[in-house]
């Protein structure tokens, strides 16, 4: 393979990988030349955070690390982040789209993942096996039929129907179940699911709720006490989105009550740092509730699949520019710059910006190949392919870098 030159050596471009990443990643990042990786199996303490990303260039991580408006302050050489996960809550996004910096997810990898553990979930409450396993380690027996339900039959409430929640709903099909879900956008119905009249309307008719929200305000807190308290007697919750969606405390209140029959809960709204940390929930010690340590993305082929696309992302904007599928920035998808060197211009989206980047180039004695431009609301994205020496793109940077509202130039070899 041949390895393009970036705007400096690619044994130079540092890569931090926090949160023990598939190796995957680290393959794909040194079979494009990427040599200097600095790999942690955990995510670091804020201090340390700031310290080791202020020397990288590119940052990948999965959903504890917090990457603040503080932290990124800190991360003056970053030029891509990558969360090799689905959620990019953990990142002020706008934050680093202000920097000039493209974030990158994985948003399908670990889809099917999430959507078995809540199909299994669902089967396990229904049959009241957390209660019945729990008392079989205590040297109980209990054999009875009493509060155990097939799934053929009932119904099986979804809110938020995207990636996730639709896989759960086709494979919920499969074993029977009716299928409704609450969704904020329009959605196609899959398989024989159907839209609730509301989320009122869902949770007053469900059997089992799963969410599948991403965290956003409008997610924040939506299933407190109210809403549980609008569930059918003996239902149960399944949560596998994010912490901040429930009001856990009114949730042990719900179970405690015996108003729901069961939960299944994978994330809360503080998780420990790192494994062997302590884990503290007001959910803990409920022989009705299934909690897991925030891995139903978890599984090695979700990990692994997910490594090789978010680092595909990743050097191909380090190599390319190509901002395609960023989360959090103008997208652009560009050819290959074979014969042209490749400016890359990200500037506040303020009006001039490109007026002064084309007359910068109408004083230089060289030939434009190609021209591409997005913006958004923040920032404006130009990419800019010339045949030019490498000293006349040196000077042409220096240019634009001094443009007012210049946030990142680079220069593509
Ligand atoms: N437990 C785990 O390990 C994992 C958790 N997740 C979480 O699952 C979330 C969902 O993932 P995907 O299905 O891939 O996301 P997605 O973006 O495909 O689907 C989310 C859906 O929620 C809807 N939505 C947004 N706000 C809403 C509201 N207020 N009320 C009702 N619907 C609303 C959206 O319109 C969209 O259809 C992720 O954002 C992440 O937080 C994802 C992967 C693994
Ligand atoms: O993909 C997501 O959004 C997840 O929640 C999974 O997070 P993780 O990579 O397991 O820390």
């Amino acid at each position: 393979m041949s390895l393009k030159k970036t705007s400096f050596p690619k044994q130079d471009i540092r890569v931090l990988l926090l949160e023990g990443v598939s190796q995957t990643a680290v393959d794909a990042l040194r079979a494009a030349g990427y040599s200097q990786i600095e790999y942690h199996a955990k995510a670091l303490p804020e201090d340390e955070l700031k310290a080791r990303i202020a020397e990288a260039h590119i940052v990948g991580l999965r959903s504890r690390t917090q990457l603040t408006a503080e932290v990124l302050a800190e991360a003056k050489r970053l030029i891509a982040i990558g969360c090799f996960c689905i959620g990019t809550n953990q990142v002020d996004l706008d934050a680093a789209e202000l920097a000039g910096i493209p974030v990158f997810n994985a948003p399908y990898s670990n889809t099917r993942s999430v959507a078995e553990l809540v199909l299994a979930q669902t089967v396990m409450l229904m049959r009241g096996i957390p209660q019945k396993s729990a008392q079989c380690h205590r040297g109980g027996w209990s054999k009875a039929a009493t509060g155990s339900h097939e799934v053929r039959g009932k119904t099986l409430g979804i809110v938020g129907y995207g990636h996730i929640g639709t896989q759960v709903g086709v494979l919920a099909e499969g074993l029977g179940m009716q299928v409704i879900f609450h969704d904020i956008e329009t959605k196609l119905s899959l398989g024989n699911a159907r839209a609730a009249a509301g989320l009122d309307d869902l949770l007053s008719r469900a059997d089992v709720v799963t969410l599948h929200v991403p965290e956003t305000p409008s997610t924040q807190w939506m299933i407190g006490a109210q809403q549980l308290a609008r569930m059918k007697p003996g239902a149960h919750l399944i949560n596998a989105a994010r912490g901040t969606v429930v009001v856990i405390e009114a949730l042990a209140a719900a179970l405690e009550s015996g108003h729901l029959g069961g939960a299944a809960v994978d994330v809360f709204p503080v998780e420990p740092k790192a494994n062997g940390d302590v884990f503290e929930s007001p959910l803990r010690g409920r022989d009705n509730v299934i909690l897991t340590p925030h891995i139903g993305g978890s599984t090695l082929e979700a990990q692994d699949n997910i490594g090789v696309e978010v680092a595909a992302k990743l050097v191909r904007y380090s190599d390319n520019g190509s901002t395609l599928s960023a989360v959090n920035f103008p997208e652009v998808t560009l050819p290959e710059h074979e014969g042209s060197l490749r400016l890359l211009h990200i500037h506040r989206n303020v009006p001039g910006v490109l007026s002064r980047v084309n007359e910068i180039f109408s004083r230089h004695a060289v030939n434009i190949d190609g021209q591409f431009l997005r913006t958004d609301a923040n920032v404006g994205y130009v990419v800019i392919d010339v045949s030019a020496d490498e000293a006349q793109a040196a000077a042409i940077r220096d240019e634009l870098s001094a443009i007012e509202g210049t946030l990142r130039t680079r220069v593509l070899y």
